[in-house]
């Protein structure tokens, strides 16, 4: 008895045939309906957790394009490693200049394996309370950086 009060009343909308347009497209028979716009994503203010998620996208991609390029140029390319790594040292860059580019190269790889293996933590129900997800972002956020200095400096 007690359940059924708590259940709410639903009724059907008849749709008439004639409502529909042949050929219309989705937004189009959203605008003649008058039908509300769900909330977009750029109502949200920029967050720490939004932002490490669509960085960990974007490395994730970024990473992959890596890859492919890589493995489809030493499949292709003339010369082997070495004679590019030769270029480069015929470039004469500074100290300092190489070891900013190495810390760019590095920097996706590193932002994305610190944050995979928070996600994986994820996987295994640790550390899911806000409070938590938020030191552990700004904690991978330093583990990333000290990981691609250390990449760059080899
Ligand atoms: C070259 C190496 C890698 C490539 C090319 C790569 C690529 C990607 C891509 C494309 C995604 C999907 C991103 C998205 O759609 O949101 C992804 C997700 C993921 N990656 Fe990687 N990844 C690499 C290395 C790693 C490493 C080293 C780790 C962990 C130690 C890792 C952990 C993860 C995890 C956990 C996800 C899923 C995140 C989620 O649940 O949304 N990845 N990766």
């Amino acid at each position: 008895m007690a359940q059924t009060q708590n259940l709410r009343e639903v009724s059907m909308k008849v749709v008439p045939a004639a409502s529909t347009v042949k050929n219309e497209t989705f937004f189009d028979k959203n605008n003649r309906l008058q039908r509300e716009m769900s909330p977009h994503l750029t109502i949200y203010k920029p967050q720490l957790t939004s932002m490490l998620s669509i960085t960990h996208r974007g490395t994730g991609i970024a990473l992959t394009a890596g890859v492919w390029a890589l493995g489809l140029a030493a499949l292709t390319s003339p010369q082997d490693i070495a004679n590019y790594a030769s270029v480069i040292e015929g470039l004469h860059l500074s100290a300092g200049t190489l070891t900013a580019l190495k810390f760019m190269i590095a920097y996706p790889l590193a932002f994305h394996t610190a944050n995979g293996v928070r996600h994986l933590l994820w996987d295994t129900g640790r550390f899911l309370k806000i409070k938590e997800v938020y030191s552990t972002g700004y904690a991978m956020v330093g583990v990333s950086f000290a990981l691609a200095a250390i990449l760059a400096m080899l």
